[in-house]
Order: C-alpha cells, then structure tokens, then sequence
C-alpha cells in the first residue's frame, strides 16, 4: 500500500478540499492522510465562513505523519496565509517530501478568496520550488504570470513562465475555457496536451482538487509524471461524467463509480 498525505482545507459538504482528496486516494488504492490547514463552512451554493488553523497544529498534524508513517507523495491544496505557507515549506524541507504535488487554490468556483492576497508572493516563493509538479487553473495561472489566457497557445507560454518560478513541471488546466477540456504538461523541455471531451455538467465542485489528488495518488504507486497526469486526467473525466447533483450549487465529483462499475455494482 502507497500512503498519500493532503495538506489543504476541509468543506464541510464534501465536494472539495481535504474530503475530495481523502476520497481520490482511496478510489485510487492508496491510503490516505489529512493535515488540515482551515475549516471552511461551505455548500454547493458557497462558501459561508472560513477558520484558518493556528501554525503549531498545521505543523504538529504534518510532522507527526512524517516521524511514524512512510509518506509515498504529498498534495497541497488550501493554504489561505503567508505563516502557514511558510511553515508547510519549513516541514517538508525538515521530512524531505517527496512526490508534491501544488495545487494554488486562490478562488472557489461560488467565487470566495481562498488565498489571502498578500499570501500569493509566498506560495510562489515558498512552494512552487519545492513542488514536483504544480497545477494552476485558468484564473490562478493569470494571476501567477500577471497576464491573461484565451487560447492553449498562451496556456503554453504561461506554463513555461510558470516552470520558471520554480517547480519541476507544471500543469494548466484548461477547465475555464470553451471547448474541449485541454490540459498543458510542461517538463521544462516537452510540452504534452491531455485532451478531453467537455461534459457539460454545472456539477464540477472539486474537480480540480479531484485532479491533483489523483495525481499525487498515481505518482505515489510509482507512475512517471506524463503517466500520472494522463491516469489523472482519465480519473477526473470520468468523476466528471458521472457527477452527482447534489444541492442547489455546483454537486460534486463521483469518486467511485469506477470501482463500483468494475464490481458489478452500476447497471446502465
Ligand atoms: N466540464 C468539464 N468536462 C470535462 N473536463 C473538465 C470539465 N471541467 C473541468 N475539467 C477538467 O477537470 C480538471 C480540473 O480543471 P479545472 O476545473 O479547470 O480546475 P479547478 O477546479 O481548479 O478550477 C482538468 O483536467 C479539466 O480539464
Ligand atoms: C477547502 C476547499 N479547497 C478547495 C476548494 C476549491 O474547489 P472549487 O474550485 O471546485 O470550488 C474549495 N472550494 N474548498
């Protein structure tokens, strides 16, 4: 069994955030563990309140995982402050993580600042370069190069702009844009698209935390990054597709309608 550790933010109805990720990494096979960095209070219609963690107890939730348990690969989702941000950075240097995976949540899709402002110079100074692969959406990628992107051309030039800050490889998710749903894997040398069909679903909350976490899923059962992403991208597809319409907001992704579908238990 590979052991997967998300460090993000709790949604209180399960679509996003930490029970996304905790969700993905058992589908996938893996065993999941949780640092929770904020408490949100959110539905399918938005997010109503937002607690951040104290940094003694995101540090103490991090480091005690790593001082027992073997740490396969590490997802970061959710991180609102500077502090917290910089102590995620100090942890992981101190465990020497591996497999991390940086998803820069900034906006919610019911629109709710996920990321302080101020706290955008230290994702970037602090974990973009620790991250083996980072995975902006549309909205975070153009606030990362301070530009904007319309077409997979400039999804292109942002992810070479972005593997400059830093990390190892990069990934623009093309989820915001029309068309089919296209994402750009740069290596710093190859530029590799994921092409999908769009699913025309309002029922995407959590897609992209869904998609970051099978990634760091697949990479800690020893899949190469191009294999992951692609493995992933088939993941979220399908989650996608078979979406639940919870609520009166955007429902969340079907984490287990693969398993359910190979073990009979599906009919169509
Ligand atoms: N309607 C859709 N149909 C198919 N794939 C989608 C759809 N929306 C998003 N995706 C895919 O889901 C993943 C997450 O992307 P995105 O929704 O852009 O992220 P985020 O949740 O961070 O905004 C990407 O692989 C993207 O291409
Ligand atoms: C705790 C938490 N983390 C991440 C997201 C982003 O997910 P989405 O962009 O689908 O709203 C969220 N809404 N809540």
């Amino acid at each position: 069994m590979k052991n997967v550790l998300t460090i993000a933010g709790s949604d209180s109805c399960g679509g996003a955030g930490i029970q996304a990720d905790l969700k993905t990494f058992s589908a996938l096979g893996t065993y999941g563990m949780s640092a929770i960095t904020a408490v949100t209070a959110q539905n399918t219609t938005g997010v109503f309140m937002v607690k951040e963690l104290d940094v003694e107890t995101v540090a103490a939730q991090i480091n005690c995982i790593y001082d027992d348990i073997e740490v396969h690969a590490v997802k970061i989702g959710m991180v609102s402050s500077s502090e917290i941000i910089e102590t995620i950075g100090r942890c992981l240097m101190e465990k020497g993580a591996r497999n991390i995976v940086v998803d820069p949540v900034m906006v919610s899709k019911s629109k709710y600042k996920l990321l302080r402002p101020e706290a955008c110079a230290a994702l970037v100074k602090v974990l973009l370069p620790l991250a083996d692969v980072v995975t902006p959406n549309i909205p975070e990628a153009e606030e990362l190069i301070k530009g904007s992107i319309g077409t997979v051309e400039d999804m292109k030039q942002a992810a070479r702009e972005i593997y400059d800050m830093g990390p190892k490889n990069v990934i623009i998710k093309g989820g915001h844009l029309a068309g089919d749903a296209v994402d750009v894997l740069y290596d710093g040398r190859r530029m590799v698209l994921f092409e999908g069909p769009r699913i025309a679903t309002r029922n995407t909350h959590g897609t992209g935390c869904t998609f970051s976490s099978a990634i760091a899923a697949y990479l800690a059962r020893g899949y190469a990054m191009k294999e992951a992403v692609g493995a992933a991208k088939e993941y979220i597809t399908t989650a996608i597709a078979h979406s639940l319409a919870l609520g009166r907001g955007a429902g969340p992704t079907h984490h287990f309608y693969s398993l359910y579908k190979k073990a009979g238990l599906i009919h169509e």
